[in-house]
């Protein structure tokens, strides 16, 4: 198979579907590699690092796209990506179709095989494309909101650790999941009052074992996160129904019981966002006020570092990448993990949290590749 990879154009985006080093496993497969010139800056790997490897470097994007069997990518694809696509082509990326019509409409059009990384399970109920950049959002989450609390960028400049005889800051992760316990981890380190809020007991129970009384639980009612939200300094958004839209959680209204200054970072915005002021914001203007609240919404917040995370992302999707490009589409119906991934084929929407959150007819994936 031939297995394109173009250069990532979202504003700010870095990362690159495919490091040299993963070239090289393709290749190894026998498979032919076709990357854009320029694919790897961002990573700090030249076009002659992918020619070691054993790629082909095409001129454009429009090359890759035209002449490849699989394109391999980070972020959903753009409007002028999308109109590249073609019917028996594969497409390997996020997607987050839920909260987004648009890009909906365009892959349904293209005919393209669209397997969404965030959708992909494993046998321990996690989402193992998700999770590594679920691991570098959640570490960043704190960084983020930890600059924009400093006075001079809008915050109530507030010090996240406090000093000796003046209490720490308070951070409220709603979502104990990956992120979640990245963000946690980060946030403790720094030593501020941290709690989380789940609607999993057991996932509850987990963190309390794991962080081992330094960071607070709570199960999730109105109640809980009222208290927390306008108790914090920093609230991080961290909750996901996989493929779905985000639950709203923290509504308009309860931004007038925050403290002013105190900010939202927002990491489910990819999926639309759990508070229901958030906008997806970029790299370039990364935050926002309502009602004196601060929001940061960035939808790609792993390519801010995107030498960690381009090689974090390549480690979790080789594996898959080199099933679909030695077998096509027996790897989804060999592996139903993989074929969780499936949320577009031929025009047809396969995932069933996109089709309910978007309105489509949904076809089981089984029975679209069957036929
Ligand atoms: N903005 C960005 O750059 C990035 C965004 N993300 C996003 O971050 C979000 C979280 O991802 P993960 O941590 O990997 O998901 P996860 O599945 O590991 O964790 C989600 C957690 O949310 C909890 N949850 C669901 N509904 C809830 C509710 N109503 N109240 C309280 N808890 C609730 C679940 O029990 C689970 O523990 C996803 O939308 C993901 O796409 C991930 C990486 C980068
Ligand atoms: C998961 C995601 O949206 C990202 O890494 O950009
Ligand atoms: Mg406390």
């Amino acid at each position: 198979m031939r297995v394109g990879c173009p250069k990532e154009i979202k504003n700010h985006e870095y990362r690159v579907g495919l490091t040299p080093g993963s070239v090289r496993e393709y290749v190894a497969h026998g498979h032919e590699v076709l990357v854009e010139a320029g694919a790897g800056a961002g990573i700090g790997a030249d076009d002659n690092a992918y020619r070691a490897a054993g790629a082909t470097i095409a001129k454009t994007a429009a090359d890759v796209f035209a002449k490849s069997d699989m394109i391999v990518k980070v972020k959903e694809p753009q409007p002028n990506e999308w109109v590249q696509l073609r019917d028996g082509q594969i497409l390997y990326t996020y997607l987050h179709l839920a909260p987004d019509p648009e890009q909906t409409k365009g892959l349904l059009a293209s005919g393209v095989t669209a397997i969404a990384y965030e959708t992909v399970t494993d046998d321990r109920g996690g989402l193992p494309l998700l999770a590594p950049m679920s691991e570098v959002a959640g570490r960043l989450s704190i960084q983020a909101g930890a600059t924009a609390l400093q006075k001079a960028n809008g915050g109530r400049g507030v010090l996240l650790g406090g000093v000796p005889g003046v209490l720490p800051g308070k951070v409220t992760v709603l979502g104990g999941g990956v992120v979640g316990l990245h963000a946690a981890r980060m946030a403790a380190g720094l030593g501020a009052d941290v709690t989380i809020i789940d609607r999993s007991i057991p996932r509850l129970r987990q963190l309390d074992d794991l962080f081992a009384g330094r960071v607070h639980t709570r199960y999730s009612t109105v109640e809980a996160l009222e208290e927390e939200c306008f108790s914090a300094d920093i609230v991080v958004g961290a909750v996901l129904i996989p493929g779905a839209a985000a639950p709203k959680l923290v509504t308009r209204e309860m931004l007038s019981g925050m403290k002013k200054g105190s900010v939202l970072v927002d990491v489910a915005i990819d999926q639309g966002g759990c508070f229901e002021t958030s906008h997806a914001t970029t790299h370039a203007e990364p935050t926002y006020e309502v009602d004196g609240v601060i929001h940061y919404c960035v939808a790609n917040m792993p390519g801010a570092v995107p030498v960690t995370s381009a090689h974090a992302l390549n480690n979790a999707t080789l594996h898959y990448g080199l099933q679909l490009a030695d077998k096509g589409l027996k790897a989804l119906v060999d592996d139903h993990h993989l074929r969780n991934g499936l949320n577009v084929h031929k025009g047809k929407i396969t995932n069933r949290a996109v089709a309910d959150a978007l309105g489509y007819e949904l076809v089981e994936p089984k029975a679209v590749l069957a036929a």
